[in-house]
């Protein structure tokens, strides 16, 4: 360096003042979720293809590293389908739930617990000794009740599929404590019915986990920008969102939206500060999310 050229116009420097700017505008987001825990649902195409996986991958260590407590809750419906599928067995969704036989749900647990789970647990620790599994299943993390759907108006039975209604955070805050990223399946013991389990809508345990850990923040990947007021229509993306119109504003969506803004509304209703739904599709996502004063996505607050 000679220092004798305006700095200006060194390409070298305006690329770092433009880093630096970037790195700055992280700070306020640092100081408010430094030590807290944010749940992050992993989901959607994301899932499915491996550069983004691996991005995602290295989001959690990044958050994780940089002092925030990710903990993730995964997806994996595309997983279980084609499992289902080279099983030859039959599966469908009522309501936006997968109708669920016993047999049915031993695949959805070999596939949630055995197979994207150790997946996700491998990426993370290829940068370090950080993730660990627990399947709500685990140590009593969840516990669940059976739900029907309702179809016109009637209610069907869709066979062993739950809602989450007890939470002990336990063994996810002793992972956490220990410097871990706790990864969690979405699968939940039967309150009624000793020894049967339970499929549950993976968005639905995340909200359920985010509010039973006292989280700063529920953000829910998926494969579209955000959440749309007028969809399909591209320019009615919601930046943010209170509680009462989202309210409001449920019983006109379509069903892919559905559990995601109800998750999204029962994490903030059971007070999560804040709760975002944001693209997958996008490598890094969830840093934009989290680290820029404008984030992406649609954000819920309380109303
Ligand atoms: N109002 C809306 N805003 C955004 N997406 C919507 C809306 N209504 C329906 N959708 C659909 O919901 C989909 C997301 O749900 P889903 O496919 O279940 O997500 P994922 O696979 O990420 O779990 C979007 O890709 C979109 O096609
Ligand atoms: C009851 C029910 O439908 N459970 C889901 C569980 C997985 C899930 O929720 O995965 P995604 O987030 O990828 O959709 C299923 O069987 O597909």
């Amino acid at each position: 360096m000679s220092g004798q050229e305006p700095l200006v116009s060194d390409p070298r420097l305006k690329d770092a003042e433009s880093k630096a700017s970037t790195l700055i505008e992280s700070l306020p987001w640092l100081q408010e979720f430094a030590g807290r825990i944010v749940v992050v649902k992993f989901g959607g195409n994301a899932m499915v293809d491996e550069a983004l996986q691996r991005a995602f991958a290295e989001d959690m260590v990044y958050l994780r590293r940089v002092g925030l407590k990710p903990v993730v809750v995964h997806g994996g419906g595309p997983q279980i389908t084609a499992m289902l599928e080279r099983l030859g067995i039959a599966s469908r969704f009522v309501g936006g739930y997968r109708v669920t036989t016993p047999e049915i749900m031993d695949v959805v647990r070999m596939v949630l617990t055995g197979q994207v789970s150790r997946e996700l647990v491998s990426l993370i620790n290829e940068h370090g000794p950080l993730a660990s599994a627990i399947s709500g299943e685990d140590a009593g993390l969840f516990r669940g009740a059976r739900r029907g759907a309702v179809v016109d108006g009637e209610p069907v039975d869709i066979g062993l599929v739950g809602d989450v209604v007890e939470v002990d955070p336990t063994a996810v805050l002793a992972e956490v404590d220990a410097g871990r990223i706790p990864v969690v399946s979405s699968i939940a013991p039967d309150i009624d019915v000793p020894g049967q389990s339970l499929n549950v809508n993976a968005d639905s345990a995340a909200a359920a986990l985010a509010v039973a850990l006292g989280a700063a923040k529920l953000v829910v990947l998926t494969d579209v920008e955000g959440l749309y007021r007028d969809w399909p229509n591209r320019d009615s993306l919601v930046s943010k969102i209170d509680t009462a119109e989202l309210i409001a504003m449920l019983p006109h969506l379509e069903s892919g939206m559905i559990p995601k803004m109800t998750a999204c509304l029962e994490a903030v209703s059971g007070g999560v500060p804040k709760a975002a739904i944001i693209d997958g599709r996008r490598p890094h996502s969830i840093l934009l999310e989290i680290f820029t004063d404008a984030g992406i996505g649609t954000e819920v607050v309380s109303a």
